[in-house]
């Protein structure tokens, strides 16, 4: 069976509303997603380990925006996978990154770009969001061709838009469709 890591870090809420949805659509297409955080937050929270990254085939990594950049957590996190990236564990394993921030135009993108630097770095297979996606056009709100994104705005909205959710699902399918090609 494909596992998919879903791993991410979630102050409020935001982009683990997407996690989770990144996880319905890899169960509807018959794989395992296996959600990690990089701290506890909440009690059923499980705090990844590197055998999590060893052993998944593919990996949808999120974090909420933080100036622009992902949140420490996760940076944290990556800087103790050197013995990885020196044994070239991931390369090849596909990999997606999704985010959420307050304001659309607040580093959403940015923090996209800045998450799929290490997963390059590791030599991960980074797929986007391709414009066959309907929503990708139509939203108001998040959602980018570097990967799936949430505008929470001044309230902390958790709720995802339609358009998000599409896109939320798209990139979980896809994980899945590419990381059946690979095996
Ligand atoms: C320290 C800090 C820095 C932040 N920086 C930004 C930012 O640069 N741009 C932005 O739009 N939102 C920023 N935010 C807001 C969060 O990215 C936003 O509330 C996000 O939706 C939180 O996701 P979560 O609900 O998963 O925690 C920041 C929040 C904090 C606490």
């Amino acid at each position: 069976m494909i596992k998919v890591l879903v791993l991410f870090h979630s102050s409020q809420g935001s982009v683990r509303a997407m996690a989770q949805t990144i996880a319905e659509a890899i169960i509807s297409q018959g794989a395992e997603p296996v959600l990690r955080t990089f701290t506890q937050q909440l009690e059923s929270d499980i705090v990844v380990s590197l055998d999590d990254l060893k052993q998944c085939h593919a990996l949808a990594f999120g974090s909420p925006t933080r100036f622009g950049m992902m949140a420490h957590q996760a940076k944290q996190f990556w800087e103790t996978t050197s013995d990885l990236w020196l044994r070239g564990t991931l390369i090849d394993k596909p990999a997606a990154v999704f985010c959420s921030s307050s304001s659309m135009h607040g580093g959403n993108e940015a923090t996209l770009l800045n998450l799929s630097l290490p997963l390059l770095h590791h030599g991960m297979l980074l797929l986007g969001v391709p414009y066959d996606i309907p929503e990708l056009s139509s939203t108001k709100s998040g959602g980018t061709p570097y990967g799936a994104s949430h505008v929470s705005g001044l309230t902390a909205e958790t709720k995802l838009t339609p358009e998000e959710i599409q896109i939320c699902r798209a990139v979980g399918a896809r994980l899945v469709t590419i990381a059946r090609k690979m095996q």
